[in-house]
């Protein structure tokens, strides 16, 4: 399965329809839809619809008959990177820095400080070195957030490479739950933990959402990081604040600019409140409180 995004460009209206036509017909699958502004001046608008594949596949008719079109003219795809390719690419890259922490590969070590938090992670199978701004922002949350208040029992859903789960350990000293859909991730996460020595306080899973025992067993939590996408964040808006302990705090990334405010919508009607937002590039890192 790979992600594909179909997008087209309009005028202000018509691209407001398409937007809510493509957000329409994909939010079952919990496809994120996008739009962005690409010319100021002529005000052109941008509607990117990014939709799972298989291999093979093309889903251009689906778009198009999403928008009650016959014909697929005017509607673009674009091929977006695999884990692979995107390994590949950050394994050439420099230690990061988010916060208090700095994120590097084994070759980097000298290159840490006396007074850094370093998290050692090497580019692998599992999303998550610190370079993109989805992870660099919740890194720079968390270090915010659990300097001001230290949590006692944290859980970090999509941890991918475990980054932010060693983060929140290494700052704070706490447990924290560690759960990806990915039993490859988990995999990998569950190494990076043990490189990091943060095992006695890092616990990891395989969960689809919060659809787990070893979730359930460590609930309520008081601080919840979650760095998976707009669609999938927004479903498990109840499920966030089911267990979320009282005044405890939520990091959510993985979120376009322009699907911020779709996500704190879902949010508030549970009643989880906007503290702040970081934005990174495109991506935004939203933190709430009950
Ligand atoms: C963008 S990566 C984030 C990894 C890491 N937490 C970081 O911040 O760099 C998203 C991760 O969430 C996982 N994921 C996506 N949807 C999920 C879901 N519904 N439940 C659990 N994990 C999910 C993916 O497998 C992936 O490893």
């Amino acid at each position: 399965m790979a992600q594909v995004r179909y997008h087209l460009v309009a005028g202000k209206a018509e691209a407001e329809r398409i937007y809510a036509a493509l957000d329409a017909a994909f939010e079952d699958e919990g496809a994120p839809v996008a739009m962005s502004e690409v010319d100021e001046a002529a005000e052109r608008f941008e509607v990117s619809a990014y939709l799972d594949v298989a291999d093979g596949e093309d889903r251009m008719r689906d778009v198009a008959a999403a928008l009650g079109r016959e014909s697929t003219d005017g509607i673009s795809r674009e091929d977006l990177p695999d884990r692979d390719w995107m390994a590949d690419v950050l394994a050439a890259l420099k230690p990061v820095r988010a916060g208090r922490f700095i994120v590097h590969g084994a070759h980097d070590r000298d290159k840490v400080a006396a007074n850094d938090l370093s998290i050692e992670i090497e580019a692998g199978q599992a999303f998550g070195t610190g370079h993109h701004g989805t992870t660099a922002g919740c890194l720079s949350a968390i270090g915010r957030i659990v300097t001001r208040r230290r949590p006692r029992n944290a859980l970090d859903l999509g941890t991918g490479s475990a980054v932010l789960a060693i983060g929140i350990a290494k700052l704070a000293r706490v447990p924290v739950l560690a759960t990806d859909i990915d039993p490859v991730a988990v995999q990998v996460a569950a190494a990076n933990v043990a490189g990091n020595h943060v095992t006695p306080f890092v616990k990891t899973a395989v969960a689809t959402g919060f659809r787990a025992r070893a979730i359930a067993d460590r609930a309520p939590y008081d601080l919840i990081v979650a760095n998976i996408l707009a669609g999938p964040l927004m479903r498990l808006a109840p499920e966030f604040a089911r267990h979320l302990a009282w005044g405890g705090d939520v990091i959510l990334s993985g979120i376009l600019v322009s699907q911020r405010d779709r996500v704190l919508a879902s949010f508030r009607i549970q009643g989880l409140y906007h503290r702040q937002t970081l934005v990174r590039g495109e991506w935004v890192t939203l933190h709430l409180t009950r």
